[in-house]
C-alpha cells in the first residue's frame, strides 16, 4: 500500500501565510520516512493533514489512489507528543486502550504497560506511562500508516530507546509504514529508512 499526499497547500486562515505550499510526499507500507525541518515550518500540520485531522485547502491525501476513507476505522493514525491530550480524562485507561482493538497481554507486556495502570485514570500515570497506551491503543490490525509527532520527545533517553525499539520490531512484523516528525536528527538516522528536510519539498 502507499500514502500519498499529493500538491498539498494549507494556511490556517485566508489572510494568513501558507504554512504548506505544494508538498508531494508518497510513503509506501514497509518504509519509515523521517521529516525534519526548522520549527514552525509545518512538520505538525503536515502530519495532521496526512492522518486526516486538517484538511488541505488544496491537494489531497491518497491510499493507492484513492480518497482515505473517513467511515469506519482509519488505516492512518496519529501520535501526538501530547498524551494527556490525546486521552479523555473521563475513561479510565482499560476503556481508552481497547476503544478501538483488544490487544493481547504480549503487547503490552512489550510495551512495558503494566495490568494495575489499567484501573487507573490519565492523571494518575506519568507522561511516559500514558504515552504507552496511546501507542499501543493505536497498534490494530487494521492500522497501515503510523503518523509519530515527536512521540517521545518527553521521554527520558531509556524509556524513549525502549518505547523505539518495541515500536519498531512491530512496524517490521506488520509492515507498517511510517511517518516520522522529529526534531532529533540522530533518532531519525537510527529509526527511518528515509529522511525528508520539509524545506526540500515545500514551496512556500
Ligand atoms: N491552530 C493554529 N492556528 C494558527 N496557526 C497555527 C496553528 N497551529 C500551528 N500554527 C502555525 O503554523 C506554523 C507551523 O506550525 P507547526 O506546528 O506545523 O510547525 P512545526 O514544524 O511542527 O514546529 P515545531 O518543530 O516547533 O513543532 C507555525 O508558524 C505555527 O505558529
Amino acid at each position: 500500500m502507499q500514502l500519498s499526499a499529493e500538491n498539498i497547500s494549507f494556511r490556517y486562515t485566508e489572510t494568513s501565510p501558507w504554512i504548506l505550499k505544494d508538498v508531494s510526499l508518497k510513503v509506501d507500507t514497509g518504509e519509515r520516512v523521517g521529516i525534519v525541518g526548522p520549527s514552525g515550518y509545518g512538520k505538525s500540520t503536515l502530519a495532521k493533514i496526512l492522518a486526516g485531522y486538517q484538511r488541505a485547502e488544496v491537494g489531497q491525501v491518497l491510499i493507492d489512489q484513492k480518497p482515505v476513507q473517513t467511515n469506519g476505522f482509519c488505516p492512518v493514525q496519529l501520535i501526538y507528543q501530547h498524551p494527556e491530550l490525546a486521552v479523555n480524562p473521563r475513561w479510565k485507561m482499560e476503556k481508552t486502550l481497547r476503544e478501538c482493538w483488544d490487544p493481547d497481554e504480549e503487547v503490552l507486556r512489550c510495551f512495558g504497560i503494566e495490568k494495575d495502570w489499567l484501573k487507573r485514570w490519565p492523571r494518575e500515570l506519568s507522561g511516559g506511562e500514558l504515552q504507552r497506551f496511546c501507542i499501543v491503543r493505536l497498534l490494530s490490525p487494521k492500522t497501515k500508516f503510523l503518523i509519530c509527532d515527536e512521540i517521545t520527545t518527553m521521554l527520558d533517553v531509556i524509556s524513549q530507546a525502549q518505547i523505539w525499539n518495541r515500536l519498531l520490531m512491530l512496524s517490521e512484523e506488520r509492515s507498517y509504514g511510517m511517518v516520522i516528525v522529529t526534531h532529533n536528527m540522530e533518532l531519525a538516522k537510527r529509526v527511518c529508512t528515509r529522511i525528508i528536510d520539509l524545506r526540500e519539498i515545500n514551496r512556500r
